[in-house]
């Protein structure tokens, strides 16, 4: 299974208009060039016109309700009405209860999306892989958006959460994130045990994105 390179563009400038196609151009290029799955996890405003640049997208949040009277929100169903590939619930930033979690990928399954259910801690990890999402994102809040790496400062914690993700069912991928802005910092995820990683920063801010998804992509395709 390839690695996944995953970024979520969470309402960085550089995710909207003209930014944002280039960006998901950009992930194009890289997804044909390496060797590495790349998934632009989309702001749900624009989700629609990323995709229709680059297909393998994610929203960040969705719902567990049905279409219909609800201002403001996002059913699952309408993640696979618009032809997204998956979604991304309980993000530190974005989180939500179990039962939201657990409803969403339950409905995610019978329409045949993909969930990323992230988790703060092994132990929330293994609580999401019960759940049986395509992968679950283990991200230590405390690490998001420094530049300190993961991979480099807590080690153990994707160690942990791989083997208690894994204990749970080997099926689920996890990938590591926080912190992760180098090739290096990718790569040594993977060694670690991880699927791959989910970043932010180090390509929504960087000067030459592509470039950047590219350093990140062949860094992981060569462990
Ligand atoms: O929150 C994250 C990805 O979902 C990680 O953010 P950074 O890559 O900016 O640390």
């Amino acid at each position: 299974m390839k690695p996944v390179l995953a970024v979520n563009m969470k309402t960085y400038r550089s995710a909207f208009g003209p930014e944002g196609r280039s960006l998901a151009r950009d992930a194009g290029r890289v997804a044909q060039e390496a060797d590495v799955r790349v998934i632009l996890v989309a702001p749900l405003v624009n989700a629609s016109s990323i995709a229709g640049v680059y297909g393998d997208v994610y929203i960040q949040h969705a719902d567990p309700l049905d279409l219909g009277a609800h201002t403001g929100y996002t059913p699952v169903e309408a993640a696979a009405l618009e032809g997204f590939k998956g979604v991304m619930v309980n993000h530190s930033e974005h989180k939500v209860t179990y039962r939201h979690l657990q409803a969403v990928v339950e409905r995610a399954r019978e329409l045949g999306l993909e969930v990323l259910a992230c988790a703060d801690t092994p132990e929330e990890a293994a609580a999401a892989a019960l759940l049986k999402p395509a992968m679950v994102a283990l991200e230590p809040p405390e690490l998001i958006g420094t530049g300190i790496p993961v991979s480099r400062a807590k080690p153990e914690v994707i160690t942990r959460g791989v083997e208690a993700v894994a204990s749970v069912d080997r099926g689920v991928a996890v990938l590591a994130g926080a912190g992760i802005t180098s090739g290096e910092d990718a790569k040594r995820a993977v060694e670690l045990g991880a699927r791959g990683v989910l970043v932010a920063s180090a390509v929504m801010k960087a000067k030459d994105p592509y470039r950047k998804m590219l350093e990140l992509a062949e860094a992981m395709a060569r462990v």
